[in-house]
């Protein structure tokens, strides 16, 4: 698994740290409220499970698992609900989790559905933003770390479904999705 990487962009240890930041400036932000934090399955999955526990005030959780890049390393474009939420949002204040916005269409997809939905705000955390992949216009309120304009894999994200668990974020080398092409 990890023979596969071609570089380490963010440690472990950076991402614990970055958890703490954002998770104390959110605590902040939702001071008095009751938000409604929602995960989006699967890649913030583990980055979820690690800045709930630095939000320190009171909050529900919900899933919504949706998926648009299949088996390859670009947006198919169409976003697909696999699951939906189990909770109302209407009147809620929602934050969105997420692990990448890349070209923004899987945020852009739910910001619309929450609208509809009669959310009370929106706002939205991501571990990780990538500026170049964006063609639909979106802007996360609270973003971990910009990355550049490679395929990265590992603390939830995927290439085919794997990497997922990986502690840090690398860049996948090449040959690894050639060779599937081959
Ligand atoms: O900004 P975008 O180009 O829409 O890309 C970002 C989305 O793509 C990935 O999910 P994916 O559809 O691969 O599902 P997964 O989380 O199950 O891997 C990632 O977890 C984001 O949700
Ligand atoms: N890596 C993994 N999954 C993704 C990416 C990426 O760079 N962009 C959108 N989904
Ligand atoms: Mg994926």
């Amino acid at each position: 698994m990890h023979n596969d990487i071609k570089e380490v962009l963010i440690s472990e240890e950076e991402i614990a740290q970055k958890c703490k930041e954002l998770g104390k400036q959110l605590a902040e932000e939702y001071d008095g409220k009751f938000p409604l934090a929602i995960g989006v399955l699967k890649g913030a999955m583990p980055f979820m499970s690690d800045i709930l526990r630095r939000i320190e005030v009171p909050l529900e959780m919900d899933f919504m698992d949706v998926s648009s890049y299949g088996s390859g390393t670009t947006s198919s474009g169409e976003v697909k609900i696999v699951k939906d939420l189990d909770t109302k949002v209407e009147g809620r204040d929602l934050l969105i989790i997420e692990d990448i916005i890349d070209s923004g269409l899987t945020l852009s997809y739910l910001i619309d559905l929450f609208k509809y939905r009669k959310a009370n705000s929106i706002k939205i955390v991501t571990l990780l933003d990538k500026p170049a992949g964006r063609t639909a216009a979106i802007k996360a309120d609270v973003v971990g770390f910009e990355v550049p304009n490679e395929f990265v894999v590992g603390y939830g994200l995927d290439y085919d479904e794997k990497y997922r668990n990986l502690p840090y974020i690398g860049i996948l080398k090449p040959e690894v999705y050639s060779e599937k092409l081959k």
